[in-house]
């Protein structure tokens, strides 16, 4: 097939996170001109997992098929026999006997011993689950040209040119500019671009009254953890408590246990939202819980606590005086309870890059950018509110409370909401289209 013709405008994109590598590569495959500008030295990711689920992946070949490949090669095939999210277990001991049986709300918790499974949530059939996070980067990164990314560029501002052309001036921390027909923030939470859009006030992100323990135990090690080894094949598992809640599932096709263990806290006063603690205080924090989880604690070797900001209330996605978008975090930046921060900015990509190639002239970008804030807020901003609640679910703090047949029921339903997507999110496309046909 032959290419279409060349855009006349060239783009900016802010950030090479994975909402920046996304786009980068859908605005490579339609051949639309870009340069991608990220503060670090070069591309990097913490050594972290991170989940997508079967849809996310669907839609990671729409944006490009190798991003779909780029991702298989870091993952395990699944198993479709009997697709499962996360296994869940109460793991909280707090309101159990000598016997370990738990006494908790509903018919469903008359029967819990803790540690033990007590329901499934099923995920969707299709390749899915946790990856890497640096191994994931590096294979996307490879799908970015070498002319397109610049390193040790921090983005201090944007403005727009001063000779009614509407292009934007994008300035940098080294004192350097460069000149673009628009600016596309994949900034991140902390982001500078979503600043310009909102002002400084009303783009902080806010406290969501939780923190996280991340760690990483080699499977090997992991699986002679008591409790551990025996579902070393299941898969993920989710231990629910009063006030916290820990997750455990397989990357690096399994030869990693990934541990995520969530504490609640009122208020969030240091600068700071990533912070050292002891290794007392963290196996404080899980003193009440039963011995499968109190030994995954034990075991993790980063104590850092790091707090989860979000973004909840978010007015526009994009602005045109100077050209801006914001994509992934930088639009929506969520807590991860549902763990789909990363798979939303898989859809942004998808969806941003289908409208860009439908646009030819620089003068039509702000129809593509109010046309992408309309069909993609809405969706988005819907997950910040519901992963901020699922966490309160997993934690008891909800109005379910440690009803389990009614924590179950709603954490189905909220994960449907996200996954069952494949005919919205091309409803979402058609919706669009039809909005920038429109003169
Ligand atoms: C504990 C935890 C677990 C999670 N688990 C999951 C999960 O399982 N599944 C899931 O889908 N999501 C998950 N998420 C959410 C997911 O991590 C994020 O939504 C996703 O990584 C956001 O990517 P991003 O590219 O938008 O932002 P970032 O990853 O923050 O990337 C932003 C990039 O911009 C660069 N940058 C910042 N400022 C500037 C500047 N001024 N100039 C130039 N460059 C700049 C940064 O250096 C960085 O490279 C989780 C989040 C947390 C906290």
């Amino acid at each position: 097939m032959s290419a279409p013709p060349p855009k006349s405008y060239n783009l900016a994109i802010i950030g090479g996170g994975i909402a920046g590598c996304l786009l980068s590569i859908g605005l490579t495959a339609r051949h639309i001109p870009h340069t991608l500008y990220e503060s670090a030295s070069q591309f990097g990711e913490i050594g972290a997992g991170v989940g997508f689920d079967a849809h996310k992946v669907r839609t990671m070949a729409l944006i490009a098929p190798e991003v779909r490949d780029a991702f298989l090669r870091c993952s395990e095939p699944p198993s479709d026999e009997n697709p499962v999210w996360f296994t869940v277990r109460v793991g909280d001991m707090r309101r159990a006997g000598s016997d370990g049986v738990v006494s908790i709300g509903g018919e469903l918790g008359r029967k819990v011993l803790a540690g033990e499974p007590v329901f499934n949530v099923p995920s969707r059939p299709g390749p899915r689950g946790g990856v890497h996070r640096a191994h994931l980067l590096d294979e996307l990164v490879k799908l970015i040209p070498a002319h397109v990314p610049k390193f040790q560029k921090k983005v201090v501002d944007v403005t727009e040119a001063n000779d009614r052309s509407g292009d934007v001036v994008v300035s940098f921390a080294d004192g350097s500019s460069a000149r673009h027909a628009a600016v596309l923030g994949c900034d991140g939470i902390k982001s500078r671009t979503r600043e310009i859009v909102l002002g400084k006030e009303e783009a902080k992100p806010v406290f969501s009254g939780k923190y996280a323990y991340r760690g990483l135990i080699p499977m090997v090690k992991a699986v002679q953890l008591e409790g551990v080894g025996k579902e070393s094949k299941v898969g993920s598992q989710m231990y629910m408590g009063y006030h916290g809640h820990v997750l455990t599932f397989p990357i690096a096709k399994s030869s990693i246990f990934n541990v995520v263990a969530f504490s609640s806290k009122e208020s969030w006063t240091n600068a700071e939202w990533v912070v050292a603690n002891s290794r007392e205080d963290m196996l404080a924090d899980f003193d009440t819980w039963c011995p499968t989880v109190k030994a995954i604690i034990s075991e993790m070797q980063t104590l850092d606590i790091w707090a989860l900001f979000h973004h909840p209330v978010t007015r526009t996605f994009y602005q045109s005086t100077p050209k801006i978008c914001l994509v992934g975090d930088a639009a929506h930046a969520t807590t991860p309870h549902h763990g789909s921060g990363a798979g939303m900015c898989v859809e942004d990509s998808y969806i941003l890059s289908e409208l860009l190639a439908e646009t030819d002239s620089a003068g039509d970008l702000e129809k593509a950018f109010r046309t992408y804030d309309e069909v993609r807020r809405p969706r988005t901003s819907e997950l910040v509110r519901t992963s901020q609640e699922g966490g309160m679910l997993y934690d008891f703090e909800g109005p379910e409370g440690d009803d389990l047949e009614a924590i179950a029921h709603s954490m189905k339903e909220r994960m449907g909401w996200i996954w069952d997507y494949d005919e919205g999110l091309a409803e979402d496309l058609e919706r669009a289209r039809s909005i920038l046909r429109q003169v």
